[in-house]
């Protein structure tokens, strides 16, 4: 059976992680595209190179050129630039909306069946950008932020509870910014909810409105360390489990930045909620019941995320 075949459009930090988890997983041969002339060549070379020592069998190639995405499987989009200290994710929606128009339309030229998963931030507005310069069907454009959230809110509760991360599990929506929705309702240790489990004593009320704020401003706290970027080994690890789910039919349920038409009272709008990943791409919205609090949180989520396809729409009249 031929190898899949999974393109990285992006060859930075996010870009080189994604290409070595891929590689190491045997998910497919992995096509590493970047503007910048010599980076996705020098990292691919770099990374076969790993392939002896860790003992994996497929094809990475760098390159400078769209044509070499043909008939990708998957692809994921890291392209533009990323937040420093002092900014916010959506001070970088200028420069990545040309990025993501220069990108859609080399997919939609080169790999038009693709699934395709896009991190590029301020993530809700570029991956619905991204699609609309793409043209490609909404249910095979997604974006990753849900399953990075949700795991920074798994972490800090397993921490909390001390307990193991595996039998934590926890739903983050909205978009991928400060009005993030981080619900502690479906958030459990092995299947027990946050709230029973302060009313048994494990936590109190105080701790994890904490932990939510925490959660909701994970990626500054990264930047305000790392000073010269943001996160990458987190980000690249969930687009794998998105691109994973996608190749091997899995039907995971993840959270997700998809196009909803009326569910949660939204359309025609890129937002994070549950969503069944399998072969077909999105192959179902799960519409869950949200309380009162958590309901009004991601009204003004999804008001954030709408003011920013304004601005899209303001600086490319493409979009309007
Ligand atoms: N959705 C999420 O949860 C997260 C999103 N991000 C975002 O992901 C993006 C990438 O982050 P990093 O990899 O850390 O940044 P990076 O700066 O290390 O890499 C970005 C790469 O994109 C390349 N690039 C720029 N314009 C391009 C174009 N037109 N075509 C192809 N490549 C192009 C650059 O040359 C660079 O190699 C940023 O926008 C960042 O904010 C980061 C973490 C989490
Ligand atoms: O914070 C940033 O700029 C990068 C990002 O989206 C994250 O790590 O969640």
């Amino acid at each position: 059976m031929a190898r899949k075949k999974i393109a990285l459009i992006g060859a930075g930090n996010i870009g080189g992680t994604l290409a070595h988890l891929a590689a190491s997983k045997e998910l497919g041969d992995v096509v590493l595209f970047d503007v910048v002339e010599g980076v996705p060549q020098g990292k691919a070379l770099d990374l076969a190179h790993c392939a002896p020592v860790e003992g994996f069998d497929v094809e990475l190639k760098g390159t400078n050129d769209y044509s070499d995405i043909a008939g990708a499987d998957v692809i994921i989009v890291t392209a533009g630039v990323a937040r420093k200290p002092g900014m916010s994710r959506d001070d970088l929606l200028g420069i990545n909306l040309k990025v993501m128009k220069a990108v859609g339309e080399g997919i939609a030229a080169n790999a038009p069946n693709a699934f395709v998963i896009c991190i590029t931030n301020p993530l809700d507005a570029m991956v619905w950008a991204l699609r609309e310069f793409s043209g490609l069907p909404h249910h095979m454009v997604v974006g990753m932020a849900g399953v990075l959230d949700s795991a920074r809110f798994r972490h800090f509760l397993a921490d909390e509870f001390k307990v193991s991360v595996q039998d934590v599990t926890a739903f983050v929506l909205g978009g991928h910014g400060d009005t993030m929705v981080p619900v502690v309702e479906y958030s459990t240790v092995a299947g027990i909810p946050i709230p029973d489990l302060i009313e048994m004593g494990w936590s109190t009320k105080e701790r994890i409105d904490a932990i939510v704020q925490r959660t909701r401003s994970g990626g500054g706290e990264i930047v305000a360390l790392l000073k010269t970027g943001s996160a990458y080994y987190a980000p690249a690890t969930s687009g794998i489990e998105m691109a994973e789910a996608y190749l091997k039919d899995k039907k995971r349920v993840l959270p997700a930045a998809v196009n909803l038409t009326s569910q949660y009272g939204v359309s025609d709008l890129y937002v994070g909620v549950p969503v069944v990943i399998g072969a077909g791409g999105v192959e179902k919205i799960v519409e869950i019941k949200l309380n009162d609090e958590a309901k009004a949180n991601f009204q003004v989520s999804v008001d954030a995320v709408k003011e920013l396809l304004v601005a899209c729409k303001n600086i490319d009249g493409s979009l309007a």
